[in-house]
């Protein structure tokens, strides 16, 4: 038989579903049409063939399996070849400079060489928490400053400068990014005739505005990320040995065939993508110890009874393997509210046949992770936060597995096994350390928290909510005190 076209709901004659398709959360218009036609769904959007992938199983199969087919990425006029200078990892389509871009990643993040992070996420660690219990009315920042720190050491091999000005800069940068790649910010990508430069318009009309605004944008992404990774050359040419991203960048320069742009955007690259998601994780984590308070005092039993009750540190990576549920905890988090939940669409190269479906080449393939994680038959009672769900199943003991919060294929995160990491030690040192609760209105009532109100975006975190965190005990704040102490003295 002819392969079928995937169903779906009946397009617009002329728009397709591009005004069926929320703005916001659509990941959950795309489970609700999962539930409505089957697992595949087929929809169109200004031109373009979307087919979204609510299984798991489905999802395996053509982008693990068949991803020699399914590991680009749709061209965005805007953000791709003019802001990104068609350079930035996250966007490239499946080729060449990908594949170099990646190698630089897998040699620097392959779980081989994750180990070798493990002092630099306890020294950012132990800030963490300081920064808990001195500014507690920053915490969702304090959250935002560690991911962001863990990852610019990664990259860069030095901590992140105390006035937080590459901070600002970086989160600027980012948030500017992610809206110029949201379907529909920019007219020019469904409408990509839009792109023209003839020279007779020019002279009457100037420079279309639009592509004036996104070089400067790249002009100042190249400038920032520039002088951080010629910051790191400086350094090595005194004679220092910097241990980070960018020193293997330049140390490979030849092997890796990448023009310092293109190492800028390597670099970068890490900083951008492991900063929200890091961070989104651990406030979901806070999240949902405030609204299932027996998970965090059976994790806190386990980190005692490790431990020791008495003891005068937090967990650290040597007790993992006795830590259990922590691990499915974790896990847990990653599960309930992954930070990427509509995932990051893929995009085909060729025509291709799956289960009777056409599947045409340059088709968006979108990973409804959300979805695929909150599938009754494989998660019952997927609402709920129940961190036993990964106890005693096959690779238990790994972060990244059991989930799909970390992607598809060849273009799954290269970050993964680090950022787990991060995020692991980050709570299992919250949960050791501090009481985590509601905040309380002025009747003393609990200010009640809302669960589905999430930023928008390709990765989300939490909207702000109230929270306290307060140190378990005076011998627990003073233990953070001293731990940042001797950590700061280690650094001088
Ligand atoms: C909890 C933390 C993290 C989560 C949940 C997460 C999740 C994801 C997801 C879902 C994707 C898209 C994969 C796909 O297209 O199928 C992705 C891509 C990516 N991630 Fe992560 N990530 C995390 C941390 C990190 C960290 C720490 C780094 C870097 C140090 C990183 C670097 C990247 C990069 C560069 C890509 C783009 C890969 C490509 O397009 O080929 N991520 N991540």
């Amino acid at each position: 038989r002819k392969p079928q076209s995937p169903p779906g709901p009946k397009p617009h004659w002329l728009v397709g579903h591009t005004f069926q398709v929320p703005q916001t959360k659509a990941w959950l218009y795309f489970e609700k049409l999962g539930k409505e036609f089957g697992p595949i769904v087929k929809l169109s959007l200004a031109g373009d063939d979307i087919v979204v992938l609510n299984d798991p199983k489905d999802a395996e199969e053509l982008l693990n399996k068949r991803s020699s087919n399914y590991s680009s990425r749709k061209p965005l006029i805007y953000a791709g070849r003019y802001l990104s200078g068609n350079k930035r990892l996250v966007l490239l389509p499946y080729g060449p400079t990908l594949k170099k871009q990646r190698q630089a990643f897998h040699q620097m993040l392959q779980p081989r060489v994750v180990g070798s992070y493990e002092s630099m996420q306890l020294l950012e660690s132990s800030k963490f928490l300081y920064d808990m219990l001195t500014s507690p009315e920053t915490a969702f920042l304090n959250c935002k400053r560690f991911s962001a720190s863990l990852v610019f050491y990664l990259s860069y091999g030095r901590r992140l400068s105390p006035d937080d000005a590459d901070l600002t800069e970086v989160l600027s940068i980012l948030d500017s990014f992610i809206e110029d790649c949201y379907p529909g910010t920019h007219l020019l990508d469904t409408f990509p005739f839009l792109d023209f430069d003839y020279a007779w318009f020019r002279k009457m009309f100037g420079e279309q505005k639009w592509k004036e605004q996104a070089r400067e944008k790249h002009d100042r992404e190249v400038r920032f990320y520039g002088r951080l990774l010629g910051e790191v050359k400086d350094r090595m040419s005194k004679g220092e040995v910097v241990e980070c991203f960018a020193a293997r960048l330049w140390e490979q320069k030849e092997k890796h065939e990448l023009d310092e742009e293109s190492m800028a955007y390597v670099a970068g690259s890490a900083f951008e993508a492991g900063t929200g998601t890091t961070s989104g994780s651990i406030q979901f984590f806070i999240m949902a110890m405030i609204l299932y308070p027996h998970v965090l005092q059976k994790a806190r039993k386990e980190i005692d009874s490790i431990v020791g009750e008495d003891s005068e540190s937090p967990p650290t990576f040597e007790h993992y393997d006795q830590l259990p549920y922590c691990v499915a905890l974790c896990k847990e988090v990653f599960r309930w509210i992954p930070a990427a939940p509509g995932g990051f669409p893929h995009y085909s190269d060729e025509d291709d046949e799956y289960q009777g479906y056409e599947i045409r080449a340059k088709t968006m393939v979108i990973p409804n992770i959300w979805a695929m994680q909150h599938n009754e038959q494989v998660f019952p009672d997927p609402k709920r936060f129940i961190p036993e769900r990964f106890l005693g199943v096959d690779k238990a003991d790994e972060l990244t597995e059991g989930h799909w919060a970390f992607g598809f294929g060849r273009r799954i995160c290269p970050g993964r096994y680090m950022g787990a990491k991060s995020v692991w030690i980050g709570i299992v040192q919250l949960i050791w350390a501090f009481n985590i609760g509601p905040d309380y209105d002025k009747d003393g009532n609990p200010i009640p928290i809302d669960v589905d109100a999430v930023t928008s975006g390709i990765n989300i975190e939490p909207l702000e909510f109230g929270m306290r965190l307060t140190p378990r005990s005076e011998r627990h704040a003073n233990c953070i005190r001293r731990m940042w102490n001797e950590m700061q003295n280690k650094i001088q």
